[in-house]
């Protein structure tokens, strides 16, 4: 048997796996690390987070990656570059952490790599019939498993497309299996560059959970804010969007987008969500002339509205429904505040803390759970086709020599 073979049987063997769970999001913020201690597998899947740190982005990572970024059109030599130049300084983050964190890579059984998406396209954005989805994440496994000589699990998405899903969400596997409940039901609210929500219903029924993107998060307003004010790179604390007021001819606008007509299961990207999606809008209201604040009071509204609507479109026919909210739109004050007064069922949203994971490490932790299921555990059955949720374990397997 090939000696790396045997190692990945004897880590699936093991009551308790260390596994470093990576994500690289829509945001371009940094690199999320995730480091796991992982026992069991399925519904006994136990973690515990070990350490966790998100490895800012450089200047010229978020330059580079833009060029290619959500663009129809782009250089295919930079991206032919980009792919191992990525899995490489992936890796090279994750020695640092290690380091900092003071262990050994040799103790280390797997890493779970989600990769960067440059580009995310399902059939409801592409419209060209003769394909199905699409989805393309780049940092190759391979780079990340040669760099720090830790086997790789890597672009989890690719089987999702294959076995009929769109490619994301995904995290409906890893939410399901840690965060269900016998005792509530529970929206569990990702709020990165694109938000998201799983439902787990109390009974903890697989054939009863969905998962689905929801519309922009941050993206439109991390975009309008790199835009006109640079160096910033966000809306801190929504302190621009505090010194607007909400513009409604523009924002009905910006909610008459067909994907916010479609049914669950649905994804999207900034590949539509973007600066050019504002421009239409502002151009279709005659609002080109509005002030910066104005403009980021009525995205920030926006992006609450569309949440908002999806929250109350699972829970209308319960009685009861908690939030747990994660990603990085929790720190952003004002679209709290607007999701919460456009919920009148909810009295307040808590954050993924109150079930025992760092909000901001969450989705890190999704990685780390879907590669130990590729190692350590079985298909998961939700049992019914319409969720989009298919029978699948994903995950590519890359070793280091
Ligand atoms: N203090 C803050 N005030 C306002 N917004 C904040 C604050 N901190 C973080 N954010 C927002 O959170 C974003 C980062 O969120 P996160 O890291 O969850 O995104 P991501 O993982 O890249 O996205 P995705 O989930 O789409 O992959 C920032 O770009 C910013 O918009
Ligand atoms: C293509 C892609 O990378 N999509 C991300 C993005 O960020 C949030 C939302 O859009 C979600 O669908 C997905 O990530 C999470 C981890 C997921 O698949 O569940």
């Amino acid at each position: 048997m090939h000696q790396h073979i045997l190692q990945l049987y004897n880590s699936a063997k093991k009551q308790q796996r260390l596994i470093i769970g990576l994500m690289s999001g829509t945001s371009l913020d940094g690199l999320d690390v995730a480091l796991c201690k992982v026992s069991g597998h399925g519904m006994n899947t136990q973690i515990d987070v070990l350490a966790f740190d998100t490895v800012d982005y450089d200047d010229d990572y978020k330059q580079k990656i833009k060029t290619v970024f959500a663009k129809r059109e782009c250089d295919l030599e930079l991206v032919t570059l980009l792919h191992p130049w990525v899995g490489q300084l992936h890796g090279k983050m994750v020695l640092q952490c290690l380091a900092k964190w003071e262990v050994a890579a040799a103790d280390i059984d797997v890493i779970a790599s989600h990769g960067q998406t440059i580009y995310h396209c399902p059939k409801s954005q592409h419209n060209q019939s003769d394909f199905n989805h699409g989805t393309l994440q780049i940092g190759d496994s391979d780079h990340l498993a040669v760099t720090t000589g830790i086997t790789t699990i890597g672009d989890f998405r690719q089987k999702h497309i294959a076995a009929g899903g769109e490619g994301a969400p995904l995290a409906v596997y890893g939410d399901y299996l840690f965060f269900s409940s016998l005792t509530e039901n529970r929206i569990l609210l990702n709020m990165g560059g694109i938000a998201n929500l799983t439902f787990l219903p109390q009974s903890a029924d697989a054939s009863a959970v969905f998962s689905s993107d929801i519309g922009p998060g941050n993206t439109i307003m991390d975009a309008y804010i790199q835009r006109y004010f640079a160096p910033l790179h966000y809306d801190k604390d929504s302190l621009i969007a505090n010194q607007g007021q909400i513009n409604q001819p523009l924002l009905d606008e910006l909610c008459q987008d067909e994907f916010f007509n479609l049914d669950f299961p649905k994804t999207t990207g900034p590949e539509v969500f973007n600066l050019a999606y504002l421009h239409q809008a502002q151009t279709t209201t005659n609002t080109l002339q509005l002030s910066h604040e104005d403009v980021m009071a009525t995205l920030n509204r926006f992006s609450a509205m569309m949440i908002a609507q999806a929250i109350n479109q699972c829970s209308e026919k319960l009685a009861d429904v908690t939030v747990y909210a994660s990603g990085g739109g929790i720190h952003n004050p004002l679209l709290m505040k607007h999701i919460l007064s456009l919920c009148p069922q909810l009295h307040e949203i808590k954050n993924t803390h109150a079930l025992g994971i760092d909000p901001d490490a969450k989705e890190a932790v999704l990685f780390a759970i879907l590669a130990n299921e590729c190692l350590a555990g079985g298909q998961q059955r939700f049992g019914n086709q319409a969720q989009g949720i298919p029978t699948i374990t994903m995950g590519k397997v890359s070793f280091a020599d």
